[in-house]
């Protein structure tokens, strides 16, 4: 099974390096792709440009082999629709293999407002992150999918390519790439919540100062 882990990654941090280490093991997949977006559709431009939120990754994944940073959405102009990338990547790999599209309770919060979600479901298994602060089904929509599509472990998840969801209750870490940000505009650190890796390239580059 192959893990696809999008986001704005402005910067990574130790909230997603956690939460997809944890889905690699527990889950057993093979590989988790992580696939930073281009052009948001649903929140203001990312700070850092692409080329240095790519950098930050590569830093961010060396030292994992199954981790694996896949620059697909950089090199399609318009919006970075996630139903786009999945449909690139069972173009590439066929439609056996299972896919999970592993994001936190706050993406799975607003995932019916995505571009085409129930065709996402027909391309890839969904793993909804707990993440402190967003209970997962709190809408009733959601509930609803959630209801329909249930799983319970990985080796559901395994029987079929897609149309399953899992909640996941990872260890909860609090960490996010707006509190950094703003820490690092106020003049503080953000040491480890990040690795020093990152921290030393964004140092580097005079990223996030006010
Ligand atoms: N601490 C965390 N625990 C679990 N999931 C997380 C965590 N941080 C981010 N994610 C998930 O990782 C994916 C990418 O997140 P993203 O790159 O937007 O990070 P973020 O910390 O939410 O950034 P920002 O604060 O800029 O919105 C999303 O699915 C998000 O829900
Ligand atoms: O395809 C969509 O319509 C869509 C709408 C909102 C979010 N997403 C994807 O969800 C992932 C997490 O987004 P974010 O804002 O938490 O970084 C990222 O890969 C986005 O491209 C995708």
């Amino acid at each position: 099974m192959i893990g696809i882990f999008g986001g704005t990654f402005d910067p990574i941090h130790h909230g997603h390096l956690r939460a997809a280490l944890e889905c690699l093991e527990q889950l057993r997949l093979d590989q988790i792709r992580f696939i930073p977006l281009k052009t948001a559709v649903h929140r203001p431009p990312p700070v850092a440009s692409p080329r240095q939120r790519a950098a930050m990754l590569e830093a961010a994944l060396a030292g994992e082999p199954r981790f694996i940073l896949d620059l697909r959405e950089f090199k399609r102009s318009g919006p970075s629709y996630t139903y786009d990338t999945l449909a690139s990547l069972r173009a590439e790999i066929g439609g056996s293999r299972p896919l999970c599209l592993l994001l936190g309770s706050d993406a799975y919060a607003g995932f019916l407002s995505w571009y085409r979600p129930l065709e996402i479901l027909r391309l890839a298994h969904l793993v909804v992150m707990h993440r402190p602060g967003y209970p997962p089904l709190t809408d009733t929509a959601l509930a609803d999918l959630y209801r329909e599509r249930a799983c319970q472990d990985s080796r559901e998840l395994a029987l079929h390519p897609s149309g399953s969801i899992l909640l996941y209750a990872m260890t909860p870490l609090a960490i996010s790439s707006t509190q950094i940000r703003a820490l690092i505009a106020a003049g503080l650190s953000p040491r480890y919540l990040l690795p020093d890796t990152v921290l030393g390239y964004i140092n580097n580059e005079r990223l996030y100062l006010p």
